[in-house]
């Protein structure tokens, strides 16, 4: 049997607003999500019957049925029984609990991954719908690119992509952020400012930090995008972890284009208009900084989600 060797790209979040809260206990979001070139790789075997074997060298990785890789494969089985089992490879390149939707990204590899290798024939819609039942971010990952994310993040619309932008990503290795922590932190010091109605709900992604951003993105105005970066759980995960904070605040001194924490953090990251400058502030931060523990990637924006790797 063949293997399927798939690219799981990561993301960030080049805004996130919260909006108020769901009957369902998620938060209500406005987000614009991004691919990067910075990609876990998974690869699929199939096995007999309908066990699902999990291999991952990183020690911080699950491997059992916490794995979001195992739960999306434990879906599809359950979706589509009597279809085999299989053996899932995780190389890990994405850092974990990072805000960088590491865990999201391998689930929806599995996801197309079967989809292809049982011959499914299953829609990126279809694909997103499952996903979806997964994990919020799971959805965009499947496609990925630029995409405008409401509702929980499962509800998306494709953006033009803002191309040739780099990313330079800084985290501390020995620090993860729980997203569950980072929402349960927001609610319990803003709660009081959500949008409590429909109505209500709606006028603020009216009116809200998005707009800016949106008319930039829809109208490819590349120098004025990272103007208008913005993220609400900044103000918890900032206030918690000031060495974050610091980060920020380093890469503003240095100079780039704009700077922003990804999805509930810690990773922190600088735009850049090309490979070379992105570099540089790389070199300058981890001079600047010192600290073994920084970790620090030079990303391009990527205009594609999970890819079958041919080669
Ligand atoms: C922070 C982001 O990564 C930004 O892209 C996402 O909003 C979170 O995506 P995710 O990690 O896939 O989130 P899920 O695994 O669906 O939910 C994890 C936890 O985050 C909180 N959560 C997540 C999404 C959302 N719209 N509202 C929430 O309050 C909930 O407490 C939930 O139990
Ligand atoms: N395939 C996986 N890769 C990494 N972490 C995983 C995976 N499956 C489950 N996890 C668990 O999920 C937790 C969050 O990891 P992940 O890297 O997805 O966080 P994240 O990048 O902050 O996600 P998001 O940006 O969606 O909030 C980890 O602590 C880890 O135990």
């Amino acid at each position: 049997m063949p293997t399927y060797t798939l690219i799981a790209p990561a993301k960030i979040n080049l805004l996130l607003e919260i909006i108020g809260d769901r009957p369902d206990g998620f938060h209500e979001l406005v987000m614009v999500l991004q691919s990067i070139d910075l990609a876990d790789i998974i690869e699929l075997k199939a096995l007999p019957g309908d066990q699902i074997q999990l291999n991952c060298s990183h020690p911080d990785v699950p491997l059992d049925s916490s794995n979001l890789a195992h739960r999306a494969a434990t879906l599809m089985q359950t979706q589509f029984p009597d279809r085999g089992g299989v053996e899932i490879t995780i190389q890990k390149h994405i850092p974990i609990g990072a805000g960088l939707a590491g865990g999201s990204a391998d689930a929806a590899a599995v996801l197309v991954g079967l989809d292809l290798m049982w011959n499914l024939g299953l829609t990126q819609a279809e694909l997103q719908t499952l996903g979806a039942a997964l994990g919020s971010d799971i959805p965009f990952c499947v496609s990925g690119g630029t995409a405008l994310a409401l509702g929980r993040g499962e509800h998306l619309t494709p953006l033009p992509d803002p191309h040739q932008l780099y990313a330079v990503l800084a985290k501390y290795r020995s620090l993860s952020v729980s997203t569950p922590w980072a929402y349960k932190t927001y609610r319990q010091k803003f709660g009081d400012t959500y949008a409590k109605t429909s109505e209500t709900q709606e006028q603020r992604r009216r009116s809200g930090p998005s707009v800016p951003l949106l008319t930039a993105i829809n109208h490819q105005d590349q120098e004025q995008i990272p103007k208008y970066l913005y993220n609400d759980l900044e103000r918890v995960v900032l206030l918690e972890h000031p060495q974050v904070l610091a980060l920020r605040e380093k890469f503003q001194q240095l100079g780039c284009l704009g700077t922003l924490m990804s999805g509930s953090g810690p990773t922190v990251f600088a735009l850049m208009n090309s490979r070379e400058e992105a570099q540089l502030l790389k070199t300058q931060l981890e001079v600047a900084v010192g600290d073994p523990d920084l970790d620090l990637w030079v990303t391009q924006f990527c205009c594609s989600g999970i890819q079958l790797q041919t080669t």
